[in-house]
């Protein structure tokens, strides 16, 4: 956890780290770190982008049809200004290149693939638009009408209106800004218009970039901070683990993934021996750091990337994990017992021995449709009932027992219980 007393944390109040927020949280290190190219370490960032592109999608939605009514809107306008000849060759240049590209986009956007492929498909295609709204304002300035304007719109649309992080839109509303320079030369518009018009340009880019950057910069540190608080409010205070109500997410969701997936889940319930007693004779500060030290140990008892051990309540423990036969589950209930026993924890009050150890009950099912999981953490609750009858600092496994357990008839069938300590 966060030490608040250190004496330069009130003095310079740099970010905004909630109290309690784990010490080793990669939003709370990112945080503290800063980010001044806009850019966080890879994972992190990977997650931002995944979030901030979910988070962008009505608004581009409603933004392409904004884009879409300013395109017919345009056309519109210039239907009345123009000759007839040079409109139809706008008009030819608005189907080839406005058209498909908004097609495209409002199709993406609705589509499954919109996360995947967005930001490639507007990175190209953005510039594209641009270049094509870029030719359209020189050829009507070649025909005494300014259109510049549209220039403009579009570099900010490019900015605000699409969804696009900072530098993939700087790289795209420059290209537009260098495209239209380049077609203002090769249509040999008067060097004065093209001059002003690119001075236009680069400062719509500049004020672009710059408040781009700013709201970049504030979506990152909102991103965090509230990551950061979902992840404290998920933390158990003592120790730094998983809580209770992660735990319970986690089980909702890992019990569909499992039914989805076809794959066996296991929970093990771990649970201190005679930790009353240890209280008492130890005192509570003791205690606290004995729990502290149990719950460390499992953490590194179960390793792999789906597991999840998370505090229960009190002195127990609750460990998930996933794609787990019960060879496995004997493998890490052995490898927890060995773990605490290295910790060599004295324990003068335990009416078993000098050491403190743990009793461990568990679940190995393969989820199905239409029982819920309530019943797989009773079952591992059975579990660790039948191994503390069983004298404690010992496993039970429970698995088969399964099939015939009713929700409710909590521990009326002791015979059922199976021992694999
Ligand atoms: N120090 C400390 N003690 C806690 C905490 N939470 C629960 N406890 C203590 O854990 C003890 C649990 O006692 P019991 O439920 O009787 O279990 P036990 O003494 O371990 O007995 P068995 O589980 O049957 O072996 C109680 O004395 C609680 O006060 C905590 O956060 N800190």
């Amino acid at each position: 956890m966060r030490d608040d007393s250190s004496p330069s944390s009130p003095a310079t109040p740099r970010t905004r780290i909630p109290a309690g927020a784990p010490a080793d949280s990669p939003y709370a290190l990112q945080l503290e770190r800063g980010f001044p190219g806009l850019r966080f370490e890879p994972l992190l960032e990977e997650e931002f982008r995944q979030v901030f592109q979910a988070e962008s999608r009505p608004q581009i939605r409603r933004n392409l049809w904004i884009a879409l009514v300013i395109v017919i809107g345009f056309s519109a306008m210039t239907h009345l200004v123009l000759e007839p000849v040079v409109n139809l060759l706008m008009n030819k240049i608005r189907l080839v290149m406005f058209a498909p590209i908004l097609a495209l986009g409002l199709v993406l956007v609705r589509s499954g693939l919109y996360q995947r492929y967005y930001p490639i498909v507007c990175q190209v295609s953005a510039p594209i638009f641009g270049a094509g709204v870029a030719v359209l304002s020189v050829i009507a300035a070649g025909h005494g009408v300014n259109l510049i304007s549209t220039v403009v719109i579009m570099t900010i649309f490019i900015y605000f209106m699409l969804g696009m992080l900072f530098y993939a839109a700087l790289a795209s509303a420059s290209l537009v800004t260098v495209s239209y320079l380049f077609a203002a030369v090769i249509a040999r518009l008067d060097p004065a218009v093209i001059v002003v018009d690119v001075g236009v340009l680069l400062s719509a880019n500049v004020i672009g970039a710059i408040v781009c950057y700013t709201l970049e910069r504030t979506n990152r540190t909102n991103f965090l901070e509230e990551q950061l608080l979902i992840e404290t409010a998920s933390r158990d205070g003592l120790t730094g683990i998983h809580n209770r109500r992660y735990f319970d997410d986690h089980m909702d969701r890992i019990w569909l993934q499992a039914i989805r997936d076809q794959l066996p889940v296991a929970l093990l319930l771990v649970d201190i021996d005679h930790f009353k007693a240890y209280n008492d004779f130890c005192g509570h500060q003791a205690g606290d750091e004995c729990l502290r030290r149990v719950a460390r140990s499992l953490t590194r008892s179960a390793r792999r990337p789906l597991d999840v051990t998370a505090r229960y309540g009190g002195e127990e423990f609750a460990i998930v994990l996933y794609d787990a036969g019960r060879e496995h589950v004997e493998e890490v209930a052995q490898r927890i017992q060995a773990n605490i026993q290295s910790l060599a924890i004295d324990h003068p009050a335990s009416p078993q021995g000098a050491r403190l150890t743990v009793s461990i009950g568990a679940a190995c099912v393969q989820p199905v449709a239409g029982r819920s999981h309530f019943g797989f953490i009773q079952l591992a609750d059975e579990a660790l009932y039948a191994a503390k009858e069983r004298g404690r600092n010992c496993v039970v496994i429970m698995d088969k027992e399964y099939e015939q357990l009713s929700t409710g008839s909590f521990r009326k069938k002791p015979s059922d219980r199976r021992s694999a300590g």
